[in-house]
Parts: C-alpha cells; structure tokens; sequence
C-alpha cells in the first residue's frame, strides 16, 4: 500500500497504467472504457480554497444499482435531531462492551448523542463501535463524513478510492458518500466516530503560532488507486438522513481503478502531532491541541473541533496544571485511546466516554484537584496518554441507548461533591 503525503492535495493516482485520463476529467472515450464519475463533497461553487471534489475512474457507474430498501439489522445508528429530550447533566460511560454475537463494524456502531440537524448539514453524531467480524458488505454514509478514532484492534479499511490501515493512536477520514468495508486483522475493534454532518474537517489556521506546528500537513496520507475486478454480489448499506438502507450489487462497489482530486479518504498518526504548550504559566484553552476543524458560519465557533490530549511535557510554573474548573458555552464529547486523563483521577477508563453539555460545569475531579495543589512543580512529562474532545457549539443529545445502558455511570456527579470550602479570612 503506498500513501501519498498532504491534506487535501490534489492527487492523481491509478492502479492500471494509462486509466487515468490526462489533461481532461471527462474525456469521450475514457481509457479502457472505464467510466468518469465526479465524487462532490462540496457545492461546485464554494470558494477554490474550500472546493473538494475527485474525478473516479470506475468499471462501472455507482449509478449501475436497483432500489435501496430500509435495512432491518440490529442498528443502534441515529442522527440528530434526536428525539429524546436534552439534558443539562454531565454524563459518563464506562467502555462499550464486545457484543457476544460475531458483528461486523457497521453494526457494531452505536450512536450515543448527536447534535445539529442531519437536514440541515449543521452538527455531529457520536458513535462508539465495538466489532468482532470482518465486513463482507459496503458501507458509506450521505449525512457525514467520518472521522474514525481507533481505541481497541487495528482496522483495515478498503475504500472505493484506497486502503487505509489505521491502529489506536491514528484516526482515519472517509468523505460522506465514500463506500468502504472494515476488516478486523486483530480479529477485534473498539473505538469512536464522529459523524460530521456539516463543513468538512480541516487544519485550523495557526496564528501568531506560524507556518507550523500542531498537524503538520504532509502527516496526513491518503492511500493510492486499488480496486478489485469481482462479479460476486456485494451488499451495501446507506446512511441517509439517520435511515439505514441497503441494496445489492451484482458487482464489487470497489472497482475504480483511477483517480484524480482533493477529496478522498486519509488517515493520519496522532504521534507526529507537534504539541504546543505553556512553558511559563497558566494551563492554556485547549484549541491549543486542534488536529481538525469543521467551521461554522460563526468564524471561531466551530461545528466540531476534533482535539486531542498527547503525552506532553507540564512545565508551567505557579499553575494549576490539569485543566481547570470551567463552564463552556461549547458541548464537550470525550473519549480516551489509552492511559489516563490528568483531570480524572478514576473512572474514565480508556474506551469511556464523557458528555459536559453547554454551561454545565465540570473540570478536574476532587482527586485530581488535591494531587495538583499539592503537587511540587517540577517538571513533569505525561507519558501514557491520549484523550481527545469532539467540542461543537451545538448541545449534544444523548440518545436513548445511552441513557439506559448500563456502563452509564449513574453517580458522576460525586466526583464533584467532596470539594471543602474555601476559608476566608478572619
Ligand atoms: O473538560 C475537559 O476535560 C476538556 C478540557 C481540557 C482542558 O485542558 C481545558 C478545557 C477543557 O474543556
Ligand atoms: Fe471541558
């Protein structure tokens, strides 16, 4: 498999010699015979800085499949709006259990809260996937692209426009409409997805920081042309406004053997992120950790910034160095890859997951708060971690099924209650 390096470049790439055709995207004879698709993810008039688009080369148009009908599966997929009621309560989970029946990715997806209106291309979905089967069907999703953070279980993941091989401590991006399948090399996966249903993720922009820092662009990589040329049928399932549906192929959906464009999927090493911190005082905002960003209208306020925690050096003098008590006008969705969080002490677990809903306040956990006001601030380095936020300037609603499951911890409230009183003088 080989990777090309950048964010969005435009890349042209084919697994045949001579498929692609040169100079033209759609020329009257395509080479082969092969059949020139254009692949939008945004309209054709944004601005050139925004446009993201590919030209597919493929055996045969996507548009060569009979009627979808609603899937009946065991899904636990939903969109927003969802129609339980928002709460204002910080919320935690325990991991996502291994279900006991063999289950493939896609039906291994649980949503847990999603914000926004799918309709409207505003907001995310939160998923959480524990899976045990290799994928034999396609999957693809109209409402969002997908962002996939690896905990448990490498994922093998053929795409329509390449193979991407992640494993925990990397992420992986597939464009809304993008048909994949998701193989299992360690047999079984866990991990989280957010589903973003409006401007697509990007690199924010890096300030008075300079021309670089954070995620450098050439880290991202996006996978060459691959296809395979099969005849045997291929089920493939749709996401479509928060509705499951699937049709069957009489052929492989992955069958382009060229490209060309600046849409496609990647994935990216959340070690190379180059994190940037205070080296006097005072615990920074965390957008300081931005590795992507969805932009809203609202320049600054964003639909979802993907952000993480890496293990990082803590030098800062006179601080309270874990984050802070705070309120956010932002809803903060969490997750941990591995090791420990510095704000809880116990009980978010990696594979957990957190919920602090707009203005409800949270921060370290009474454990936490002693250790780091008692703590002698010399230098220390966090070696075994990586938490990361899904932050989005909608209120986030749990659904049902995260509610009611029972790796939700009922009593995270306590993890506030202890704290003494501040004395005053006199
Ligand atoms: O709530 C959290 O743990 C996430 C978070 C981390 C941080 O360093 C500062 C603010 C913030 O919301
Ligand atoms: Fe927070």
């Amino acid at each position: 498999m080989t990777y090309h390096p950048g964010f969005a470049n435009h890349i042209a790439t084919e697994a045949v010699t001579g498929a692609l055709p040169i100079g033209r995207n759609s020329p009257q004879r395509v080479p082969f015979g092969l059949y020139a698709e254009q692949l939008s993810g945004t309209a054709f008039t944004a601005p050139r800085a925004e446009n993201r688009r590919s030209w597919l080369y493929r055996l045969r148009p996507t548009a060569n499949h009979g009627a979808f009908v609603p899937y009946v599966g065991a899904s636990h997929l939903q969109s927003a709006p969802i129609d339980t009621p928002p709460s204002p309560n910080r919320m935690r989970w325990d991991p996502l259990q291994l279900p006991s029946d063999p289950t493939d990715w896609v039906d291994g997806l649980v949503t847990y809260g999603a914000t926004g209106d799918v309709a409207a291309q505003s907001g995310v979905g939160v998923h959480l996937y524990a899976a045990t089967k290799d994928m034999d069907r396609a999957f693809f999703s109209s409402d969002g692209e997908l962002l996939i953070v690896p905990q448990q279980g490498a994922l093998a993941i053929d795409t329509e426009l390449g193979r991407i091989d992640v494993a925990p401590l990397q992420i992986a991006l597939i464009p809304r409409g993008v048909r994949f399948r998701v193989k299992l090399p360690d047999g079984q996966a866990r991990g989280y997805v957010c589903e973003n249903y409006g401007s697509l993720f990007r690199l924010p922009d890096l300030g008075p920081i300079g021309a670089n820092g954070l995620a450098n662009p050439r880290d991202f990589e996006t996978p060459s042309a691959w296809f395979e040329d099969s005849d045997a049928p291929c089920d493939v399932i749709q996401k479509f406004q928060g509705g499951l549906w699937i049709t069957t192929l009489d052929h492989s959906p992955f069958d382009v053997v060229a490209w060309h464009g600046n849409l496609a999927p990647c994935r990216y090493d959340l070690t190379r992120f180059n994190t940037i911190n205070t080296v006097s005082f005072d615990h920074p905002d965390p957008s300081i950790f931005t590795v992507l960003t969805s932009p809203s209208e609202t320049p600054g306020t964003a639909n979802c910034d993907f952000v993480i925690f890496p293990p990082r050096w803590m030098v800062a003098e006179d601080t309270f160095r874990p984050p802070w008590f705070h309120r956010n006008v932002m809803s903060e969705f969490m997750g941990l890859v591995t090791g420990a969080y510095d704000a809880k002490e116990g009980g978010f677990a990696p594979g957990g997951a957190s919920l602090h809903n707009q203005m409800n306040g949270h921060g370290p956990d009474q454990a936490s708060y002693e250790k780091a006001v008692a703590a002698d601030l010399k230098p220390h380095r966090i070696a075994d971690t990586m938490a990361f936020m899904f932050e989005t300037r909608h209120v986030v609603r749990p659904t049902a099924w995260a509610m009611a499951t029972p790796t939700m911890q009922l009593d995270y409230d306590d993890v506030w209650t202890g704290f003494a009183k501040a004395q005053l003088p006199g």
